[in-house]
């Protein structure tokens, strides 16, 4: 079963086309990275799927079932949960209360408090900062919120988008060993993110876009042995510690 399939996806802003015939697939229990150039339209490909956005051509289907429309009402976005880049916590309320926030209007108090107590526990990083306001955390501790947030009605799909910007090496390498964990739960994670070298070590594979399109996909691996992902990033050292290590054995 495939957790999220887009085929032929077009999406732009106004008259300017944006996405031009956007393919790719997220297994179950996959984490799938899309990295590219600035521009490349990466944020506007999640943000379709997320149903923040139209499209104009093309299909999104999540869980084998076709989506129909924009906006997160759409029933075959349910199973869907998604952090934005930026404003993705409410900084004057607490960390409890931005969870508790996210949970359906129909669960019991009791089940809120539950679900609630479960992700602060799963996330080291706020455990002990509950009562703390949002806008005082640390970037890492508000993308690990972010992420718990997205949690709460425990999706079976979680869209990234650039969880790791503007953090330090040792935040995003955090951030996406929480990916790593959100994985070994069954969660499958499309995860959009600039830092080449940290998308190819955190997915099990990964899709290159380009001017809207797809221009590589594969393995790490598969990508760091193809010339042409060099030539995307002007020549940038993308290979990640472990195959640096392979390469000099
Ligand atoms: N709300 C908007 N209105 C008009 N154009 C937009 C809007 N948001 C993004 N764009 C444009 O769409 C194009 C793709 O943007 P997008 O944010 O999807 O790229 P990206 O690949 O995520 O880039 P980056 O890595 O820099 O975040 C860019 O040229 C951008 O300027």
């Amino acid at each position: 079963m495939t957790a999220v399939r887009v085929s032929g996806l077009c999406a732009g802003y106004g008259g300017a086309q944006i996405l031009n015939g956007v393919d790719l697939e997220v297994g179950e229990g996959e984490v799938v990275a899309v990295i590219g150039p600035n521009g490349a339209g990466k944020s506007t490909c999640v943000k379709v799927i997320a149903g923040l956005l139209p499209w104009t051509r093309g299909e999104i289907e999540v869980g084998g079932v076709p989506v129909t429309s924009a906006g997160g009402q759409d029933p075959a976005r349910a199973s869907l949960g998604y952090v934005p880049q930026v404003r993705n916590t409410f900084p004057s309320l607490s960390v409890r209360e931005n969870l508790q926030v996210m949970a359906p209007r129909s669960w019991s108090r009791r089940r809120i408090g539950a679900r609630v107590a479960d992700l602060l526990e799963q996330f080291p990083q706020i455990t002990r900062l509950a009562e703390r306001p949002a806008g005082l955390l640390s970037g890492g501790e508000r993308q690990s919120l972010a992420l718990a947030m997205a949690l709460v009605r425990e999706p079976k799909v979680l869209l990234l988008d650039e969880p790791a910007a503007a953090l330090s090496p040792k935040a995003a390498t955090e951030v996406f060993a929480m990916v790593g964990r959100l994985r070994e739960r069954g969660v499958s994670v499309l995860v959009v993110e600039q830092n080449v070298r940290l998308a190819l070590a955190a997915s099990d594979r990964c899709y290159v876009l380009e001017g809207g399109r797809v221009a590589l996909e594969g393995t790490a691996s598969d990508l760091l042995d193809d010339p042409r992902l060099g030539g995307l990033y002007l020549g940038g050292d993308v290979a990640t510690p472990e195959q640096q290590g392979r390469a000099r054995q």
